[in-house]
């Protein structure tokens, strides 16, 4: 099934470095990217670190930066984490919440992405919640139950009338494995998620949430997804790291 494309809806291509990257990255992806004039909105998100260099390098573009991860805290004693206000006042615009890496390593759950989406929300940052079955759960065929658990349970008490997130379906088995899921495949998955935000909240929240794929996009796969009508962006890491081929991923995208 398939829901209607929603006019003037401008996809988005996100880049996830993880853990990889440096200035020299910066200085050849902000080359590659900059001055051109991408149908979709383009959003780099390096290390922490790095998150200063770029926006500034992106200060006079288009490109719009995002960070990896957000803290469930607002500021206190917590060693190491990094808030949504800060992220917000250094110049992000987005961060994601609750990537599989962040969830099989470091113990983050659909409770822990909730207050990371309020946090995000009200520090004016757009979140982009992760969710996507393992293997395992695949091979069950429990896709649909595990992807309606990580929504109702991450968006409980999110109101989306004033302010929006996107959503990101990354399948776990296909991050990193180089075996993208099949495009229409990963279409009715879509389809299925906006008729979970369709309940959850309204016809027009569902319509104007921006849902990406992620896991093993690349150039030869990058146009067949973005033309499915209910994939709306790309969540790319490994051929992020590569200036080029981000690129070339970038230029599929067209606003329809
Ligand atoms: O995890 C991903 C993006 O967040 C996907 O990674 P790959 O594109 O390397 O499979």
């Amino acid at each position: 099934m398939k829901s209607k494309k929603f006019h003037n809806k401008r996809p988005i291509i996100m880049a996830n470095w993880k853990l990889n990257g440096g200035v020299d990255l910066i200085c050849s992806s902000v080359a590659s990217l900059i001055n051109q004039p991408f149908a979709a909105e383009i959003v780099i998100c390096p290390p922490y670190l790095y998150l200063r260099d770029m926006l500034n390098f992106l200060q006079h573009s288009q490109i719009n930066v995002g960070s990896q991860n957000v803290s469930k805290f607002k500021s206190g004693a917590y060693t190491g984490e990094t808030s949504a206000q800060m992220l917000k006042e250094a110049g992000c615009q987005y961060c994601l919440v609750g990537h599989s890496e962040r969830r099989e390593t470091f113990g983050e759950n659909n409770a822990s992405c909730q207050l990371k989406i309020e946090r995000a929300l009200q520090s004016g940052l757009t979140p982009v919640l992760c969710i996507g079955e393992s293997q395992k759960e695949y091979e069950c065929d429990l896709t649909e139950q595990v992807l309606t658990r990580q929504l109702t349970e991450s968006l409980e008490n999110i109101d989306l009338s004033q302010q929006s997130i996107c959503i990101a379906y990354e399948p776990v088995w296909a991050i990193g494995t180089g075996k993208s899921a099949n495009a229409q495949v990963a279409q009715k998955v879509h389809y299925f998620i906006r008729q979970q935000l369709k309940a959850m909240y309204s016809e027009q929240t569902a319509q104007n949430t921006r849902i990406m794929y992620g896991g093993s996009v690349n150039k030869n796969n990058a146009e067949t997804m973005l033309e499915q009508p209910d994939i709306d962006g790309l969540l790319v890491g490994g051929a992020s790291l590569d200036p080029a081929h981000f690129s070339e991923i970038c230029n599929y995208a067209k606003v329809v």
